[in-house]
């Protein structure tokens, strides 16, 4: 396969090498000082863009995907207030989107954990529940996307919560996300449900960053000849 990555720091780097690995071309790298080199190619060089750069340009980086009609694979996060504006693009241009806040297959494991986990506990009103990241110095975006994801997934299945709230006290109806930057940290993410006589916590802890970038080329090999806005639940049959 052909692949472009959009977005050439910590992430780009390591999907890079997990696809020469699995036999596929980089055509292109192109960061905020190459950008033009996007614009020159051809929607014929490419089979599938891996979009992973920075909060403040990942919408304008998948409508350039979108407009040129080339399957794009997005894993940036922060950037979820204009999601919905990229995913009606991609119908109305019969293009093909694919966004996940964590594309690790354990982390997507963790996720549905987590949903099975807050149905048990809905009835048991004596816990309250809170989520914390942690992640290195350099992450730009707070809280996590994949600490919201999961927040997302406790809403649907808790009762009476209706949002979540970043490092401050929650109200009754709030899931706290509570954000820590650490040193070089990869991504840690704990899930913890405490009454006054025990506490239950299931956690997920990311070694390197290795899992992400195999599961955003696993994505890319997936959706080429796709038409549609996919998540991992696609990929995973889940
Ligand atoms: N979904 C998932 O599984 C994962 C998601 N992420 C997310 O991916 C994103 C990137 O993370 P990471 O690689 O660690 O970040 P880095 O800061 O290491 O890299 C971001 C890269 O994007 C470049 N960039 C900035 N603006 C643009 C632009 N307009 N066009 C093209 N490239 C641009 C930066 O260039 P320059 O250095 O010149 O500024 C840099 O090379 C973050 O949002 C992070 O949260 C990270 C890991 C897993
Ligand atoms: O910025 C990172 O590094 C990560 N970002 C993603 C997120 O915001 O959830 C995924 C992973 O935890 C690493």
């Amino acid at each position: 396969m052909n692949i472009v990555l959009l977005g050439y720091g910590k992430m780009g780097k390591v999907i890079e090498k997990i696809a020469l690995d699995r036999g596929h071309q980089i055509v292109a790298r192109i960061d905020i000082t190459n950008r033009h080199e996007f614009e020159a190619l051809s929607p014929s060089q490419i089979d599938a863009v891996i979009e992973f750069s920075h909060p403040s340009s990942a919408f304008e980086n998948v409508k350039a995907c979108l407009n040129k009609g080339v399957p794009v694979v997005c894993g940036t996060t922060g950037w979820l207030e204009n999601k919905p504006a990229v995913e009606a693009l991609a119908i109305e241009k019969d293009g093909a989107f694919f966004w996940s806040s964590n594309y690790s297959i354990g982390v997507n494991i963790f996720f549905q954990l987590n949903k099975m986990l807050a149905r048990l506990m809905k009835p048991q009103k004596q816990y309250s529940v809170s989520t914390t990241e942690i992640h290195h110095t350099e992450k730009k975006d707070s809280p996590s996307g994949t600490a919201i994801t999961i927040a997302e997934g406790l809403i649907e299945n808790l009762e009476g919560k209706s949002k979540w709230i970043n490092n401050e006290n929650p109200a009754d109806d709030e899931i706290a996300i509570w954000s820590a930057r650490e040193g070089k940290v990869p991504g840690t993410h704990i899930v913890k449900y405490i009454s006054d006589i025990d506490q239950i916590e299931i956690s997920h802890v990311a070694h390197g960053r290795e899992g992400f970038a195999l599961g955003a080329v696993i994505a890319a090999e997936w959706i080429v000849g796709k038409k549609g806005v996919f998540g991992m639940s696609d990929l995973l049959a889940f």
